[in-house]
């Protein structure tokens, strides 16, 4: 169980987060929404500690993770992988070896400075890049790939960490429709196949609908919806994006969405 204990995080005099409580159980599949500048990706950084909270207590499973320093850091890092609207691969490097970097908090410091990956290690991120179809891409560079190939091989890597959660952030900002949906079947089906906690910030309200099954809504820093995907009625969102509600959900989506009870259209 992942607990977030009345957090906050100011960046000078303003709030980005405040006072955020959400359990989360172990399998979710969190979808966090919102209009541009709610704290989604502070939340989200702070999880795996890329931010530091101002206020308050992340916990995992007992553990006080804003407490951890050293390798107790690195560790929880690995076990929390993050996944980037921009990838983040190493564009000179080979798409076998960008994945096999989500091992280097499993392997001696020599072996990861001069790049010994055990054979193991290697089938494990070769079994990763079959996942997603991408194992025949294994020995080509990685900025060779197409954007959406690209976010696959970042979710491999994600995948060889052996996490416990994954954070993604805006994954599919930079993709086409094609791509999008490529990059979200691939988490939902880490999230069903290996029962991996997803905790998705999306622009996208179908999606969010379509692919998780707890959306957490956040305004000004706080949370203000928290609940399954069919509770967000058309009338909730407008309230949740104000200004910005034209831009993530048009007339038709409205329509679709009056007589609509349960997600679909996601694939398994
Ligand atoms: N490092 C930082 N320094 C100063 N202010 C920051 C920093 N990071 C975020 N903020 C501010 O905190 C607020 C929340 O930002 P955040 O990026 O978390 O929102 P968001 O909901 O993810 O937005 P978007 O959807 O546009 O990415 C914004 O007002 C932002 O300008």
């Amino acid at each position: 169980m992942l607990a977030i204990e009345g957090v906050s995080r100011r960046f000078g005099g303003k709030a980005a987060v405040s006072n955020v409580n959400l359990e989360i159980a172990p399998g979710a599949f969190i979808g966090v929404i919102g209009r541009s500048g709610a704290g989604k990706s502070t939340l989200l950084r702070m999880l795996n500690r890329l931010v530091d909270p101002s206020e308050g207590k992340i916990v995992f499973d007992g553990v006080d993770v804003t407490a951890l320093r050293g390798q107790a850091l690195r560790d929880w890092r690995a076990r929390c992988a993050m996944i980037f609207q921009q990838f983040h691969l190493i564009g000179r490097l080979d798409v076998l070896t960008n994945v096999l970097m989500g091992r280097l908090n499993k392997v001696s410091t020599a072996s990861a400075v001069l790049q010994l990956w055990s054979k193991e290690d290697k089938a494990l991120a070769l079994s990763a890049l079959e996942q997603f179809d991408i194992a025949s891409l294994a020995a080509q560079r990685a900025d060779s790939l197409s954007g959406g190939q690209q976010q696959r091989v970042a979710i491999a890597r994600a995948l060889v960490q052996e996490p416990s959660i994954i954070l993604a952030d805006e994954p599919i900002a930079s993709l086409d429709p094609r791509n999008t949906k490529v990059v979200m079947d691939a988490l939902l089906r880490i999230n069903k196949h290996f029962g991996i906690t997803v905790i998705c910030n999306l622009h996208s309200l179908d999606l969010a609908r379509s692919y998780c099954d707890r959306l957490v809504g956040m305004a000004a820093g706080q949370v203000v919806f928290d609940d399954v995907p069919a509770a967000l009625t058309a009338e909730a969102a407008r309230e949740l994006y104000g200004l910005e509600a034209g831009e993530v959900m048009d007339s038709e989506t409205e329509a679709n969405w009056a007589g609509q009870t349960s997600p679909a259209g996601a694939a398994a």
